[in-house]
């Protein structure tokens, strides 16, 4: 969620942060910008005895290092950003400017001088807007600096050279990170914290809303100190009606003043028109559009998934849509069209010579590569959108949509609908085998699973996850178990290599027939499938498989963990539309498993939606 709006003004433009500092990178994705990352080439070698501030040495060196990426993705085929965005942090203690040490013994002289003493931490901003005229690069820069003040402990030597010995000092400027183990070394800190770490970010909306939304002559005429970032209702409206679109505004150009400029008999008249359309336009609903747009956007990339456009771009020169299009059986002007917007989805490079696949296709669009999320894409194409264009119904009765889909009943959720056909059984093994891949590491190393000898996973399906199981824990055996189709297929996705020997595949139903024994029971993905009979029914079966002592790690996307909200519940409407199930709360789940002999329940959050959880069975 977008928390300060006119940080929302920038989601339509292509913006760009010159800056390899992960502090900088995290600081703003965390405020909700979108932006790419291109590190700056400039070297920080300006003559520091020219600058009569440190702040002005900051602010140049920021400044310097947006105009070269801006320069140079100018160049390098034309594709100019709209915002280009470079920074730079430096110490200034006692008249000397400090900045990322080059070794330990440097550091080491850094923190001694800071040691016991407060100091100044100084970020420079440079915001450079540019545009493409006849080729020819414009640029516009505005920038400002932020001031923090920071003091030091005393420190001891030990300490001195125990932090030094940690790592950290070295990419940071002063030689320590205020956000990490350097912040045992900060007695106070006055100003704005995230300055120091790298990125002011209060002062940067400031300086957006300045740009974006210039005063109205009313403010002009009674000045008001903006100690706080305007809310969204105060100037949403002004920026879009007057600036006709998100372009930042400028003050002495901005239409208003235009009009203004007519003379004074014209001025009162044109302030006036331009407070009634304040007053009776309501703010732009950007995002509800952007909403709108959505499935057509998704449609997009499962069409380009499904004509294999990024397997016919994988390292190769860029190519044209025409070639693409003779190749896929497809016409060049549709090709043309939905090459477009994958560039524009940031799936595609798009230049003077063609088109390329970027690092995020290459990884994981084309088919064949390790992570390749193909079958994902193409399950959701042609199983998971036709559910979707039966959501009213869905959420009329209640129930997924595989009968409307197929025009028959559906008993069994797997035999009738996913897996009525090898076709469809294979497509869905293959999109749960690039999802699985995707988290099973994370799954694996969630929790220390080294008590355990021999684990079972239930519903394991290509075996993803036993591979990561047995990697992360060589002692360990594991079975998959999953229906005898399933494990017909499954040895075509296990690669040979040191795990093979501990892996094996036993076929049944988790419903009907007797699970394999032992020590660790996993349910990855399975029980929200299920409706609460069937949820109780499969953990009873597991629950008289364990002894005493044995382990359940159930993996599931846990609702109300207030993380990635719309992901979560988007996944529950997901299981709406195609399960028997629903996702459930971690309050759910420990009932559910509590009911039926597991307790001590840990749960670790997983990057994107996933949950793992890790039960232990007590003794009847
Ligand atoms: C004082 C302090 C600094 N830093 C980091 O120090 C680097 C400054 O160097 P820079 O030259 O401004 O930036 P860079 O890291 O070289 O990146 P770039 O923008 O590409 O020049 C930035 O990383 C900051 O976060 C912290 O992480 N914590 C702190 O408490």
């Amino acid at each position: 969620m977008v928390l300060c709006p006119v940080i929302g003004k920038l989601l339509h433009k292509r913006v760009v942060l010159a800056s390899a500092s992960p502090r900088r990178q995290e600081i703003l994705s965390n405020a909700g910008l979108r932006f790419e990352v291109v590190p700056s080439k400039f070297k920080e070698k300006l003559d520091k005895a020219s600058f009569a501030t440190p702040y002005g040495y900051a602010m140049e060196t920021a400044k310097q290092k947006a105009l070269e990426v801006a320069s140079r993705m100018h160049q390098k085929d034309l594709r100019t950003p709209d915002m280009v965005i470079g920074a730079d942090t430096i110490v200034t203690v006692g008249g000397l400017i400090l900045e990322k040490p080059v070794d330990k013994q440097d550091a080491y002289r850094m923190l001694s001088r800071l040691s016991g003493k407060e100091h100044s931490v100084f970020t420079g901003v440079a915001i450079v807007h540019c545009s493409s005229k006849d080729r020819q690069l414009h640029t516009r820069v505005s920038e400002f600096y932020e001031e923090t003040t920071v003091k030091f402990s005393e420190l001891s030597e030990e300490l001195l050279w125990e932090y030094i010995h940690s790592g950290e000092p070295m990419d940071k400027a002063g030689g320590y990170g205020i956000q990490a183990l350097g912040g045992m070394l900060v007695e106070s800190v006055h100003g704005d914290f995230l300055n120091v770490v790298g990125f002011p970010l209060n002062h940067f909306c400031k300086q957006l809303v300045e740009l974006y939304y210039p005063p109205r002559p009313e403010d002009l005429r009674q000045p008001v100190q903006h100690d706080s970032i305007p809310a969204v209702d105060t100037f949403e409206d002004l920026s879009d009606v007057d600036g006709g679109g998100s372009e930042p505004a400028q003050r002495e150009t901005g239409s208003c003043d235009e009009k203004a400029e007519a003379g004074a008999a014209g001025q009162a008249t044109a302030e006036a028109e331009c407070h009634r359309t304040r007053a009776t336009l309501p703010p732009f609903p950007t995002r509800l559009l952007e909403l709108l747009d959505g499935f057509k956007l998704s449609k997009a990339l499962l069409t380009a998934c499904k004509l294999k456009v990024f397997d016919w771009l994988k390292d190769e020169a860029p190519q044209k849509a025409a070639d693409i299009a003779s190749k896929v059986d497809a016409s060049a002007c549709g090709m043309e069209r939905l090459l477009d917007v994958c560039a524009a989805m940031g799936l595609l490079e798009k230049t003077e010579q063609g088109y390329s696949n970027t690092e995020t296709a290459n990884l994981y669009l084309a088919s064949d590569s390790e992570y390749s999320l193909h079958g994902f894409m193409l399950q959701n194409n042609d199983i998971i959108w036709n559910l979707f264009t039966h959501l009213e119904f869905a959420i009329r009765e209640g129930r997924n949509q595989h009968h409307r889909v197929l025009g028959k009943k559906v008993d069994d959720l797997f035999q009738d609908a996913y897996y009525r056909s090898p076709e469809t059984q294979l497509r869905f093994m293959q999109a749960m085998h690039g999802v699985a891949k995707l988290t099973a590491r994370q799954v694996a190393n969630a929790f220390d699973l080294s008590r355990f000898s021999s684990a079972c996973d239930v519903g394991g399906c290509t075996g993803a996850l036993a591979r990561e199981l047995a990697r992360e824990y060589p002692r360990l055996q594991v079975t998959v178990f999953d229906l005898p189709d399933v494990v017909e297929l499954a040895v075509h996705f296990q690669p040979a290599g040191p795990q093979a020997a501990q892996i094996h595949f036993a076929a049944g139903d988790f419903f009907r027939d007797p699970l394999p024994s032992a020590e660790l029971y996993v349910l990855c993905r399975i029980l929200h499938d299920w409706s609460d009979d069937k949820v109780h029914k499969l953990l009873s079966k597991v629950a008289e498989s364990c002894k005493p002592g044995a382990g359940l790690l159930l993996v599931e996307t846990l609702l109300d963990e207030k993380r990635e909200a719309q992901g979560s519940l988007i996944q529950s409407l997901n299981m709406l539309v195609q399960t028997e199930g629903r996702e459930r709360s971690r309050g759910e789940y420990q009932c559910l498993l509590e009911l039926h002999g597991f307790h001590q329940l840990q749960v670790v959050h997983l990057d994107g939606v996933l949950d793992a959880m890790l039960a232990t069975r007590a003794a009847p």
